[in-house]
C-alpha cells in the first residue's frame, strides 16, 4: 500500500513547484509515484463549477462558503476509487491540495479557526462521510503571505492560463487563510504535519525520507 502524502499552502506558495521537486527526487531513489491535484479542473463538472464560480458565473454561488466547499469535496469524493487504485499501485501519491484546503480556506473566509465550527464541519462531511483516504503526512509549505502574493502575480504575468481568481487576490484572506494552516499543522489535524520553510532552499533528499516513512520524527 502507498502513502498518500499531501502538500497545502497559499495560492502561488510553490507547491506545483515543490511537488515537481519532490517527484524528481522520489523518482531518482527508485519510488513510483502517482501525482494529483485537486480541484481537477477540465476533469470533475464540480471543478469546473467552482472555477467558473470564482470568475463571477453562477450568480451568487461563490459567496456562499459552505455551497463552494460542498462542490469542492463532491471533486474529491469522486477521485475516491482512482485515489485507492493508485494507493495499491505506487510508493507514493502525492497530492496537491485535499481536504485541508477546503478546511483552512472556508475557516479563513468565515473568520473562523481550527478550532471552529467550519473545520469540524468539513471534517465530518469528507473525513466521516465521503470516507476519503487519511494522508500519511501534510506538508505545509509556509511562506509569508507577501512573497506567495508576488510570485502568484509572477505566474499570472507569464501564464495567463493562470489568472488569479477572487480567492487568490484578497490579501487579507490569504493571512487568515495562513493562520488556519498553521493551527492545523500545530494540532495534527488529520495526521502529522511537516511545515516546509518555502522561502528558504528545500532540502529534497530530507523531504523524500520523510515522505516514504524512512524518517518517522517531526
Ligand atoms: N522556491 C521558489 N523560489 C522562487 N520562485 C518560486 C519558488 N517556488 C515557486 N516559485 C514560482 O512562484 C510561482 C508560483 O509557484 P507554483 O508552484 O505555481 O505555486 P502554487 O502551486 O502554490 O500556486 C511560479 O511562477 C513559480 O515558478
Ligand atoms: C482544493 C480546494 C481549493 N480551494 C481553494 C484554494 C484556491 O484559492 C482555489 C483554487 O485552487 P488552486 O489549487 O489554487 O487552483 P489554481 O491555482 O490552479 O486556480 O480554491 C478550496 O477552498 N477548497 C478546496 O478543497
Amino acid at each position: 500500500m502507498g502513502r498518500l502524502i499531501v502538500i497545502e499552502g497559499l495560492d502561488g506558495a510553490g507547491k506545483r513547484t515543490l511537488a515537481d521537486g519532490l517527484v524528481a527526487e522520489l523518482d531518482r531513489r527508485g519510488h513510483s509515484v502517482a501525482r494529483a491535484a485537486f480541484p481537477r479542473y477540465g476533469a470533475d463538472v464540480h471543478a469546473d463549477l467552482v472555477a467558473e464560480a470564482l470568475r463571477g458565473a453562477h450568480g451568487d454561488l461563490a459567496d456562499s462558503v459552505y455551497g463552494m466547499a460542498v462542490l469542492y469535496a463532491l471533486d474529491r469524493h469522486g477521485a475516491v476509487e482512482a485515489l485507492h487504485t493508485d494507493l495499491r499501485q505506487h510508493d507514493v501519491v502525492l497530492l496537491d491540495r485535499y481536504v485541508a484546503s477546503n478546511a483552512a480556506y472556508g475557516a479563513a473566509r468565515l473568520h473562523q479557526s481550527a478550532e471552529g465550527d467550519f473545520v469540524a464541519w468539513a471534517s465530518e462531511l469528507e473525513i466521516e462521510r465521503f470516507a476519503l483516504p487519511r494522508p500519511d503526512l501534510h506538508i505545509l509549505l509556509q511562506v509569508p503571505t507577501a512573497l506567495a502574493e508576488s510570485r502568484a502575480e509572477q505566474r499570472e504575468r507569464s501564464d495567463t492560463e493562470r489568472r488569479r481568481d477572487r480567492f487568490e487576490t484578497d490579501s487579507s484572506l490569504q493571512q487568515r487563510c495562513a493562520e488556519v494552516y498553521t493551527e492545523l499543522a500545530e494540532s495534527g489535524w488529520w495526521s502529522p504535519w511537516r511545515v516546509v520553510d518555502g522561502a528558504e532552499h528545500v532540502d529534497f533528499a530530507e523531504l523524500a525520507a520523510v515522505s516514504v516513512g524512512e524518517v518517522t520524527y517531526w
